[in-house]
């Protein structure tokens, strides 16, 4: 561990920094409506997230007993990629405090990265127009490697890219898919109770649980990185 690099927070995207599910839910909608299908309502969306837009539309389909062949899955992931790129930003914003706590760390001396199962050119056009983008030393989405959370190598090399170190990292997502990556990369995570998980993200025993981002200081971060440097 060199003492020149600086410790790192990895943020999960959707649902964790910007609140995305209207957008996500209007852009699933465009694509059932294309085939036939039933409204999905914002209950239901939290079942479907979390594995990228390719796993939500399949499982839309799923629970409409809809099984798609990959020919319609191409075409109905298409249909989702225009329809939510030509939108965006649309209604997405970042949770309250977001910014702030960001801009806390950055002060402190923590680099930002982003690891996220969201296709990664979405994810940096969002954040590009959200002018959030240049904060991070790296954005990685689900297609940037050949593997994705909960694949701890999603966020071991997405710390890479960002020129950090796993033993000084800590985690900050919304569902069980990125506490089950930062257990299994060895590394800290703060779950926020406010994203996208159908089960009380207590239920995936995260290091920490925040209910609003003025909790998430330099603090409790290094407090978090101090705790498994043992
Ligand atoms: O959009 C998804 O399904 C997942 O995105 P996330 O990894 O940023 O939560
Ligand atoms: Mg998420």
């Amino acid at each position: 561990m060199s003492s020149m690099t600086k410790p790192i927070v990895v943020f999960d995207l959707d649902g964790t920094l910007v609140d995305t599910a209207p957008d996500l839910l209007d852009s699933l909608n465009h694509c059932l409506a294309h085939a036939g299908m039933a409204k999905v309502d914002p209950v239901a969306l939290r079942r479907f997230v979390g594995h990228g837009a390719r796993v939500m539309i399949e499982r839309a389909f799923e629970a409409q007993k809809n099984l798609l062949s990959p020919e319609q899955l191409d075409w109905l992931v298409g249909l989702f990629l225009e329809h939510y790129s030509a939108n965006m930003p649309g209604r997405s914003q970042l949770f309250l405090g977001a910014h702030e706590a960001m801009h806390r760390l950055t002060a402190a001396g923590y680099t930002l990265a982003v690891c996220t199962n969201k296709f990664e050119a979405l994810s940096v056009k969002l954040l590009t127009e959200l002018g959030q983008a240049d904060r991070f030393a790296a954005i990685c989405g689900g297609d940037t490697f050949s593997f994705r959370k909960p694949d701890p190598r999603h966020l071991i090399e997405t710390i890479g890219r960002a020129g950090g170190d796993p033993d000084r990292a800590v985690m900050v997502g919304d569902s069980r898919t990125d506490i089950d990556t930062a257990k299994a990369a060895g590394i800290p995570v703060v779950a926020v109770d406010f994203g996208y998980t159908d089960q009380p993200v207590q239920t995936f025993d995260p290091s920490r649980v925040i209910s609003h981002f003025d909790e998430l200081t330099p603090d409790m971060v290094q407090d978090l990185i101090m705790a498994t440097a043992i």
